[in-house]
């Protein structure tokens, strides 16, 4: 059996060597002739599963090791009878730690009470659900709008109103462009003038639910209008328009999910999807492989909440060294640029979820250990 693998799927030798004859490609740059003798294909986002790929392969089963599944032709995988698995939740915890540690951060910055804001999520699935009880368990109102599911405990309302009621606008949609709710530019010149003066906009959905040219427009003719905007995913990747990312406050390559959880969790779900199709006994569990817990540091407490949180996070993921590598691609040519923006993301650091850290002998302020707790951290 011939498995074909995204060579940045993580621990792909370790799950999938055993089943099959394993080769890793390019998965940003496979092309139809690399398939044509696989019998399975395992992908991350950056490769597009379609007829023009899979026409003349034998495929059976296509893995992605991701949540989003806007690169899967999923009518056509299923009309050929292809099973199809992606990894629905995989990364939620590491994105729901980014948007928060993006949030302190600014709070550190601009000096304001996080829960003094309103945190209007878009998109109630397992990430902005995940962001919404957290956020809720910190202390923030949280509003939700999202016109397909109904969830008892937030507050949820009609677009237009949540983006003209939030202090702060967090998209976690997946991208679709049919249906009765698209959220391909979900996000465009008509409803940005609807986000309230000094709002923080947050993107680490997709990056075409903005239209990034209206985003720019909108940015350009009213500079001072938003406090901030966080853009983790952008319109046309792996190259983001270069006059928008210098007007964006934290700007990162599309590595909301990468944690080493997130990502290990991606490839142990369709290890376990890819042993069922076959029929196999899986021999792997992620628990086989994921390190031991951190224990966090103290640090010298102000007594001022946010600036001390920050402090604390700075040791789990300071994320504003992704901000600054991703900056630093700004001065180059465009071919360079994109290329850039993707070996950023193959030779991520290792980031730790936060529920993977420990602060039982930690002497932290009860403050303090309260916001962690209800970011998922262990304590005793
Ligand atoms: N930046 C990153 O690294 C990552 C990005 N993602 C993206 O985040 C998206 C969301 O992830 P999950 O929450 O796990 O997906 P999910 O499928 O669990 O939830 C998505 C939610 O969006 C809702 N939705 C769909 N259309 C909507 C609309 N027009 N308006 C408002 N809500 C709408 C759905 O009803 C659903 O509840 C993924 O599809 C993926 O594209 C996911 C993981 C990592
Ligand atoms: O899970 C998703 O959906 C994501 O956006 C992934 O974190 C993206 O990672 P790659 O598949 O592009 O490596």
């Amino acid at each position: 059996m011939r498995i074909i693998a995204d060579e940045n799927m993580a621990l792909v030798h370790h799950f999938f060597g055993h089943l099959g004859q394993l080769e890793c490609v390019s998965g940003r740059h496979l092309h139809p002739e690399q398939v044509r003798d696989a019998d399975i294909l395992l992908v991350r986002s950056v490769t597009t599963v379609n007829k023009a790929l899979l026409d003349q392969s034998r495929v059976r089963f296509v893995g992605s090791a991701t949540i989003g599944a806007d690169h899967l032709d999923m009518q056509w995988l299923n009309e050929q009878g292809i099973t199809v698995s992606t990894a629905p939740g995989c990364n939620a915890r590491s994105v729901v730690d980014y948007v928060l540690t993006a949030l302190i951060h600014l709070a550190n910055q601009y000096q304001f009470d996080l829960t003094q804001r309103v945190l209007g999520i878009v998109g109630l699935g397992n990430v902005g659900y995940l962001l919404a009880k957290t956020a809720q368990q910190m202390g923030l109102r949280v509003l939700g709008c999202d016109p397909l599911v109904t969830r008892t405990d937030i507050e949820q309302l009609p677009l237009n109103e949540l983006l003209e009621q939030a202090d702060i606008v967090s998209l976690h949609t997946p991208l679709t462009k049919t249906g009765t709710y698209p959220t391909y530019h979900l996000l465009n010149a008509q409803n940005l003038q609807n986000l309230k003066k000094q709002s923080i906009l947050i993107n680490t959905g997709r990056g075409a639910a903005i239209d990034n040219r209206a985003l720019l427009d909108f940015l350009t003719h009213r500079p001072n209008y938003l406090q901030a905007v966080v853009l983790d995913v952008w319109e046309h990747e792996p190259l983001p328009n270069a006059d928008l990312m210098p007007l964006t406050t934290i700007a990162t390559p599309h590595i909301a999910g990468y944690s080493l959880e997130g990502k290990w969790q991606g490839t142990a779900f369709i290890y376990q999807a890819l042993c069922q199709f076959l029929q196999r006994e899986p021999q792997y569990r992620l628990a086989d492989f994921l390190p031991p817990n951190r224990q966090l540091q103290s640090i010298q407490e102000t007594g001022q909440l946010w600036p001390d949180l920050h402090q604390v996070l700075a040791q789990v993921y300071p994320i504003v060294n992704d901000d600054t590598a991703l900056r630093q691609t700004l001065g180059l040519i465009d071919s360079e640029r994109a290329l850039a923006f993707d070996q950023l993301r193959k030779h991520y650091w290792q980031r730790r979820d936060l529920t993977a850290y420990d602060a039982s002998h930690t002497l932290y302020s009860s403050k303090l250990q309260t916001m962690l707790v209800a970011m998922g951290l262990k304590t005793a």
